[in-house]
């Protein structure tokens, strides 16, 4: 397993703060008006239900992917359910897909490729997943990990100077 080389710990206030401001972005795209949301699992469950509370979307739909089975080492990507059929009609044009972050942009393509004309938003967004997305709020390096706050817990803190002690 290796391990990226940065790592950015996300606090749950810092998530919420995120997803708010992503809410502001598509806020102001499609004039705010979107059919519905089609959010990733499980990553994309979290920020979809802030989203769909700020923007009054009351329509959200999965699909369930998944591809890191190992902590951070990507295995094959599988699609373990598909989105409905009325969702689908006119290649997904005025939905929302929510996902937390785009990492190498395989996740995003795949469900890209489901509804080419829906708008494709997450929180967080590395350079090799970025193009694949429409909206986002903050970019982080390839070589960083995300440790988003539902796979963490309090631990203790060694003080800075043992680390210098000789
Ligand atoms: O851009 P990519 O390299 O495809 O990686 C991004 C995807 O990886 C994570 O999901 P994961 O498959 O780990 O499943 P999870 O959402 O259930 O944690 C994350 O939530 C994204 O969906
Ligand atoms: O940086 C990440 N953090 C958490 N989950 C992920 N899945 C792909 N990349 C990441
Ligand atoms: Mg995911």
């Amino acid at each position: 397993m290796s391990l990226p080389e940065k790592a950015f710990p996300v606090s749950w206030d810092q998530f919420h703060r995120d997803a708010r401001a992503l809410s502001w972005r598509l806020s102001g795209a499609n004039k705010g008006q979107w059919k519905a949301i089609v959010c990733i699992t499980r990553g994309g469950l979290v920020p979809a239900a802030i989203i769909a509370r700020e923007l009054g979307i009351r329509v959200i739909e999965t699909v369930c992917v998944a591809s890191y089975h190992d902590y951070t080492s990507q295995g094959q990507l599988q699609v373990l359910k598909e989105i409905s059929p009325p969702l689908l009609a006119d290649d997904g044009a005025g939905v929302l897909i929510i996902d937390d972050l785009t990492d190498t942009g395989k996740t995003a393509g795949i469900v890209r490729a489901m509804m080419p004309k829906a708008h494709f938003a997450t929180v967080y967004a590395k350079p090799k997943g970025r193009p694949l997305v429409d909206t986002f709020v903050t970019e982080v390096s390839q070589d960083t990990w995300i440790y988003f706050p539902w796979d963490m817990g309090f631990t203790y803190q060694k003080p800075i100077a043992d680390d210098h002690a000789g």
